[in-house]
């Protein structure tokens, strides 16, 4: 995989905090609304970066789409009169080029246009031989490839000070949330690229304020890098997104709260109980692989047998009962139903795959 080149976050702009905080409303209503919040957010001393929605892709035509190019004037008078650097999505060659020529210090590229590889190229032509932070929304969709793609594409394009922005997948089930968080899409997506900040956008997560602070904190847990949280003056007047927007004061009170934790530590007697625990759960992870090989060697004799004997492979009751049984010994044991049925499909796959080859009489692959 290949490894990306970053510029350290915090090199980004003069003043970055822990996390990286991007703040500010979902759209630009107008110059007193952009200018009264970002006053407000400036006082709070929390915020690295002022957001504000200058073209919004919204589902069905009719909705506000943004004020467009006069809301980048307002995003300039905050920059002159807060110092706050500024940000806005863009979706097409030219936003970027308006938002260039405003002194945008930032940009991201939205979830509905991450979909889009042409879109992501159009957007990423336009920024050749430009120096400015990039931050990548995961598409709409859980595809791990098209999000990495999309930052690929800015990359190629010579981009160095590059994010992701984890905002949550649509789902066509109900949930608590307005897009289900996933958390296993950032986490691979960390694991694959460690090097790539991973900002959590909590607000489009949630789509309501009740949730944002615990969805905050879940972010500071995993190792995110930073947060962009949707803050209006006067959230319950909001054109857009109303119900999850928060006050300056509330999202100040939020940061506040928030447990930072250190990726690792140095306290001498932290490190020497980890090492301890640490190796236990190497000494038991080497007993269930060991265990899994000797139970695939069973299944394997019960594959000749039943090839012999021709007898199918699936075995519904018996599988039936492996649940059941495995299932309450778990629960007693305190590892949830979820885990277990998972753990035990994962075996049950294996099994049949290598029953197949040995109906097959492939050779099983190791
Ligand atoms: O008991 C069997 O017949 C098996 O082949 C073993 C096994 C298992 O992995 O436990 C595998 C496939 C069957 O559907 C049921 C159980």
């Amino acid at each position: 995989m290949k490894v990306f080149d970053i510029t350290p976050i915090n090199e980004w702009f003069p003043s970055v905090g822990n996390p990286l905080l991007i703040a500010g409303p979902c759209s630009a209503e107008s110059e007193e609304q952009v200018l009264a919040t970002a006053k407000e957010l400036k006082r709070t001393g929390k915020v690295s970066v002022y957001r504000a929605g200058v073209w919004k892709p919204r589902t069905r035509p009719g909705e506000f789409e943004g004020h467009g190019t006069i809301a980048l004037e307002w995003l300039k008078k905050v920059k002159a009169e807060t110092g706050m650097p500024v940000t806005c999505e863009v979706a097409t060659a030219k936003h970027v080029e308006e938002a260039l020529e405003a002194g945008v210090d930032m940009l991201w590229v939205g979830a509905r246009t991450t979909v889009n590889p042409f879109s992501v190229q159009e957007i990423a032509d336009a920024l050749k031989g430009v120096d400015i932070p990039m931050l990548v929304k995961n598409p709409v969709n859980p595809d791990l490839s098209l999000w990495i793609g999309g930052i690929e594409r800015l990359y190629n394009a010579g981009i160095r000070k590059i994010a992701a922005i984890h905002r949550g997948f649509s789902s066509f089930e109900k949930s608590a949330f307005r897009n289900e968080p996933m958390w296993e899409m950032a986490i691979a997506l960390k694991t694959q690229h460690p090097e790539l900040p991973i900002i959590v956008d909590p607000s489009h997560i949630c789509g309501n304020r009740e949730l944002i602070s615990y969805i905050s904190q879940k972010a500071m847990d995993l190792d995110m890098q930073g947060l962009m949280i949707e803050s209006h003056i006067n959230p319950a007047a909001a054109w857009t997104d109303a119900k999850q927007q928060v006050t300056p004061e509330a999202l100040s009170k939020l940061i506040g709260n928030l447990t930072l934790r250190k990726a690792e530590s140095e306290n001498i007697e932290f490190v020497s109980k980890l090492e301890q625990l640490r190796q236990n759960i190497d000494k038991l992870d080497d007993l269930i692989i060991q265990k899994m090989a000797e139970r695939m060697q069973i299944v394997e004799k019960i594959g000749e047998y039943k090839r012999d004997n021709d007898v199918t492979i699936l075995q519904v009751n018996r599988w039936e009962e492996i649940i059941a049984k495995r299932t309450a010994f778990a629960q007693a044991l305190n590892l949830s139903e979820n885990f277990t049925h998972r753990l035990l499909d994962l075996i049950h796959s294996e099994s049949i795959r290598r029953q197949t080859d040995i109906m097959n009489e492939k050779p099983v692959e190791q």
